[in-house]
């Protein structure tokens, strides 16, 4: 039995990173770049307009004052988007400008339009404007070969979005892991069809299959299995041989009917650790195959829930190389006592509200089934310590997203 940081530092340890693919940068949304992405073009790529309006030569308008107001002339128009030969700003003219488009040669500043009094192409300006008034330099808003996105980054839509706009159609990422869920036990059986004594619905598939749905992850096979020492060890094969991360839910005990122990070890599987000094997921189970990750959940679906958010987050990270392989751990104060284990770190659902302190304040929720836990918005993780947890205490805690 090891502790639970051993227990997520021994993954870093033995899970390397897939290889990469190139992706449309459309379709790489939640992969983990295998690359630094810099912006190949500054922005904005042109000095560009900032309102609907006028360019002048700010000289010009000096003297103006609603007494004796500068009167300019029209000599062209730039709209957004035009690409073509630009008219010139000179001496005693102004062109007319859009939001978005070019700043014509020659002028040094944009009046925008509700200042000035236009007949026809006689426009009337009552005040000076300051040389670069209304005008968006080259670069203003990012250097061109800004670092967009860092080698192990999970792209979310800002990444999406800067990486796009800044002239990159194509990234790679880190390949998605395939994936088989083994769901075992005779007891259980699908919505749709009447429980008879002793059996209960299936809460595994649906929360596991969903959390990785949740999470982009679209290469998963789901097996389900009888408690059967020859079903569990051929499915586990069979498993091994077509995934690179097998995770099975149940029979991972000491049970005359927990099978996938044994099973790892007669397919060859090196053990990383059996059981985790922890509440709930004690029997955790990390095996490693030549290609493969084999992560043993134990049955119980509030084991699951956790296990999903602690570990099977952290595989995932690893598996795509992510820098910073979660879960993310933050801190808040407990708003209520919290009861605790001497020997095995507790994790505790909680909702989460925000004090007019400024601080999170979890308000734990008892008992660690799914059907208890899962309205919370933490897992926290309470210490292993003697005594209870007070109100007030300092706990690292996880977000339920
Ligand atoms: N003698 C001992 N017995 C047990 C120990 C122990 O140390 N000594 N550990 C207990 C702990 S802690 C856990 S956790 C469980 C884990 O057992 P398994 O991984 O073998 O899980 P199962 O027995 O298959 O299932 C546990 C529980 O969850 C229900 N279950 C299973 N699959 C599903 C599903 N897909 N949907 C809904 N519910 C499911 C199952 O019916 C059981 O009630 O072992 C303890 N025993
Ligand atoms: O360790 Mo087990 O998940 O029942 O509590």
């Amino acid at each position: 039995m090891i502790d639970v940081d051993e227990a997520l530092s021994l993954f870093a340890e033995h899970i390397d990173p897939l290889e990469s693919e190139r992706l449309a940068v459309t379709h790489a949304l939640g992969r983990v770049s295998a690359t630094e992405a810099r912006a190949k073009i500054a922005l904005p790529p042109f000095a560009q307009s900032a309102m609907d309006g006028y360019a002048v030569r700010a000289e010009d308008l000096a003297e103006a004052s609603d007494k004796e107001p500068v009167e300019l002339r029209q000599v062209g128009e730039v709209a957004a988007g035009d690409t073509g030969r630009l008219p010139r700003v000179n001496k005693g003219t102004t062109v007319r400008v859009f939001t978005g488009g070019r700043i014509p040669p020659g002028a040094d500043a944009v009046v925008r339009q509700e200042l000035v009094t236009a007949d026809k192409s006689r426009i009337s300006f009552e005040a000076p404007v300051r040389e670069g008034k209304d005008l968006r330099e080259v670069g203003e808003a990012l250097a061109k070969d800004t670092v967009l996105v860092e080698p192990g980054e999970r792209l979310d839509e800002r990444h999406i979005a800067a990486l796009a706009m800044c002239g990159h159609a194509e990234i790679d990422v880190i390949r998605q892991p395939a994936i088989t869920l083994l769901v075992s036990g005779d007891e259980v059986i699908s919505p749709g069809i009447e429980l008879r004594p002793g059996e209960i619905y299936d809460a595994n598939t649906p929360l596991l299959s969903s959390w990785l749905g949740m999470r982009r992850y679209r290469n998963i096979e789901i097996v389900q299995l009888e408690d059967d020492r020859r079903t569990v060890e051929k499915a586990l094969r069979k498993a091994l041989d077509q995934s690179d991360l097998v995770v099975s839910t149940g029979g991972v005990s000491v049970g005359d009917y927990d099978f996938f122990t044994d099973a790892a070890d007669t397919l060859g599987l090196e053990t990383i650790f059996w059981k985790v000094r922890q509440r709930p997921g004690k029997p955790l189970l990390f095996a490693k195959g030549e290609q493969t990750i084999f992560l043993g959940i134990p049955g119980n679906p509030g084991a699951v829930f956790i296990s999903a958010y602690v570990y099977l987050r952290r595989v995932l990270d690893l598996l795509e190389g992510t820098s910073e392989p979660g879960p993310a751990m933050h801190r808040g104060v407990l708003a209520g006592p919290v009861g605790r284990s001497a020997k095995r770190v507790s994790w505790t659902g909680a909702n989460i509200r925000y004090g007019e302190d400024g601080k999170v304040h979890l308000e734990p929720i008892s008992g660690h089934r799914l059907s208890q836990v899962y309205r919370a918005d933490a897992i926290v993780r309470v210490p292993a310590r003697e005594g209870e947890m007070e109100e007030g205490d300092v706990v690292e805690w996880l977000a339920i997203k």
